[in-house]
């Protein structure tokens, strides 16, 4: 099972509201501390960073996210760091704990480095800044953009400049990221308490740069509601092979795969679960096909069934297929390749309920799943399926429009089939049969060329093979593909190929 440490929890704006409401009235920690504690962290990361800083122009709306920029630009003024602050909404209505400490800034302020602008239409641009500190909105951004919110906005994404932003990059939405009319394009991102998930969904992760969590101190307990996580290796462990006593002590993978014109996913799905140690992979093919793979797949054993003249899967070769499957413990993968004949789909569908090992469905697996009204997963085996987006959609009674959508539908899908759910996209999303979901927190397009799917597949079945959960088991197949794609940037220029990620 996988479980995620604290700072890789993700939530919703709400959510990061309750927390600050029960730790300021159930502790008696106040929202002043709060604030000092996560502009200081925000200031040192800063003073840490490579950013040349001698004077800083601070964007600040009239709320609590104003008054994170300004502990942040009184701790700068602490080290000399001169501060230029433009208030989009005037100083007259500030939140208290802002107004308290545009007071405070002003009383450390003995060199007159402070300069303070009541309305973004006064701010004179004569002065040399060298980075822009967004303190405009956080998680109560409400409605679009509008007015001198939108201009400051364009503005400061016209800049040559560095930009920070205090919790969320504004203009992006805490719980969809999506644009609120437009959004500030950050360099870094301070997640004050806890990450907000619209930094990974949609438009998030292109607007928000790095994001660097600053720890406040909220009770752990407050968060246990949390059930959308981050996908990182930090605290993913990646099994490493080891070899068993005898080959199928290692994990075993029946790969049911393969139809005319489509042999090469069935070939890349058993490479790239080969390629993870496993004792045995085992590809089940239609008759017609085994030479084919006789020289594509020399350290793959096969087992044909079926006639000379079979290459697609039909329903008479089920019995042979499960007597096959009878040999030996192990996982299967259902799909890469295996076509949409209608003699293939009803084999599937004939297959799928009879068939009580754990199993990945992948591709026209999950198309022929999807045809079959009434399905339902025999008790006591686990599913995992790997639906891309237009597989996911044929789930769903509606478009998925959204990746907040998604999410939701995936949540509730895993939870209520009980199966895992390896929704692939940007980000790509892992739902669990008990409701929690886990995002994947790189460049996910890498792997958007055909085959890439395959390569996942099999390293996700690979991982079920050996045992694992099904949520380890997604989460460890996409996590070899990230550190090969770190590798590949890091040491090579072209384009990384699906083969590359075997
Ligand atoms: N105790 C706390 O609550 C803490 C809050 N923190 C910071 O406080 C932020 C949340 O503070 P607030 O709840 O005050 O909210 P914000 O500071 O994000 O903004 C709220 C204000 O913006 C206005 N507003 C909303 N949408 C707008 C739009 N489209 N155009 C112009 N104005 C708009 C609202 O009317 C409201 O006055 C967090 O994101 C975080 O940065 C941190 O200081 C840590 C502790
Ligand atoms: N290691 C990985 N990490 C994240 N996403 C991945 C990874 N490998 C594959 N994907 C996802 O799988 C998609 C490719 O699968 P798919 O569309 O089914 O293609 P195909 O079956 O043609 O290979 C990619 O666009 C990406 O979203
Ligand atoms: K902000």
């Amino acid at each position: 099972m996988l479980n995620a440490t604290l700072p890789h929890y993700l939530f919703t704006a709400s959510q990061s509201r309750e927390i600050d409401r029960r730790t300021i009235e159930e502790t008696g920690m106040d929202g002043f501390t709060l604030m000092e504690i996560a502009g200081l962290s925000a200031a040192k990361h800063l003073l840490g960073s490579d950013i040349n800083l001698s004077h800083g122009v601070y964007l600040c709306g009239k709320g609590n996210n104003g008054g994170d920029a300004m502990v942040v630009a009184r701790y700068l003024l602490q080290n000399e760091i001169a501060a230029t602050l433009v208030f989009l909404s005037g100083t007259d209505n500030l939140s208290p704990d802002a107004q308290r400490n545009l007071e405070l800034l002003q009383q450390f302020d003995d060199h007159h480095r402070i300069e303070v602008y009541e309305s973004w239409d006064t701010l004179e641009q004569t002065e040399h800044w060298d980075f822009i500190i967004d303190g405009m909105l956080g998680t109560g951004l409400d409605s679009n953009l509008r007015g001198d919110y939108l201009e400051a906005v364009h503005w400061a994404n016209e800049q040559d400049l560095p930009v920070a932003s205090m919790d969320i990059p504004t203009g992006l939405h805490a719980d969809t990221g999506q644009l609120m009319g437009a959004c500030i394009e950050a360099d870094y991102t301070f997640a004050f308490g806890g990450r907000k998930q619209g930094l990974y969904l949609e438009e998030g992760p292109f607007q928000t740069g790095s994001v660097l969590y600053c720890e406040l101190p909220f009770p752990n307990s407050y968060k246990a509601r949390c059930d959308t996580f981050l996908l990182d290796e930090s605290w993913v462990s990646l099994e490493q092979a080891r070899p068993g006593r005898h080959k199928y002590a290692s994990g075993v993978l029946y790969l049911i795969a393969g139809s005319e014109g489509l042999t090469g996913a069935a070939m890349l799905a058993a490479r790239s679960a080969w390629a993870e140690g496993l004792g045995a992979v085992i590809l089940v093919c239609p008759r017609g096909l085994l030479p084919v793979y006789e020289i594509g797949l020399p350290s793959i054993i096969k087992k044909a069934v079926g006639n000379k003249s079979d290459d697609f899967f039909k329903p008479d070769h089920l019995p042979e297929v499960l007597d096959i499957l009878e040999e030996k413990e192990g996982a299967v993968l259902l799909g890469p390749g295996i076509g949409r004949q209608d003699d293939t789909v009803a084999f599937i569908n004939r297959f799928l309920p009879r068939n009580p090992r754990n199993t990945v469905i992948d591709a026209d697996g999950l198309w022929a799943l999807a045809q079959w009204e009434q399905w339902e997963k025999p008790r006591g085996s686990q599913w995992i399926l790997t639906p891309h987006p237009g597989e996911l959609s044929r789930f769903s009674d509606k478009p998925i429009k959204s990746d907040a959508h998604r999410l939701h539908f995936v949540r509730n899908f895993s939870s209520r089939r009980q199966l895992t759910i390896l929704s692939k996209g940007m980000p790509g999303i892992i739902g669990t049969s008990s409701g929690e979901c886990y995002l994947t927190n790189y460049d996910t397009r890498y792997f958007s060329r055909a085959g890439s799917g395959d390569v996942l597949a099999g390293k996700v079945g690979a991982s079920l093979a050996r045992g694992r959960a099904p949520d380890a088991s997604c989460a460890e197949g996409l996590l070899r593909g990230k550190k090969k794609l770190d590798h590949y940037l890091t040491n090579a220029d072209d384009l990384p190929e699906p083969r590359d990620f075997i």
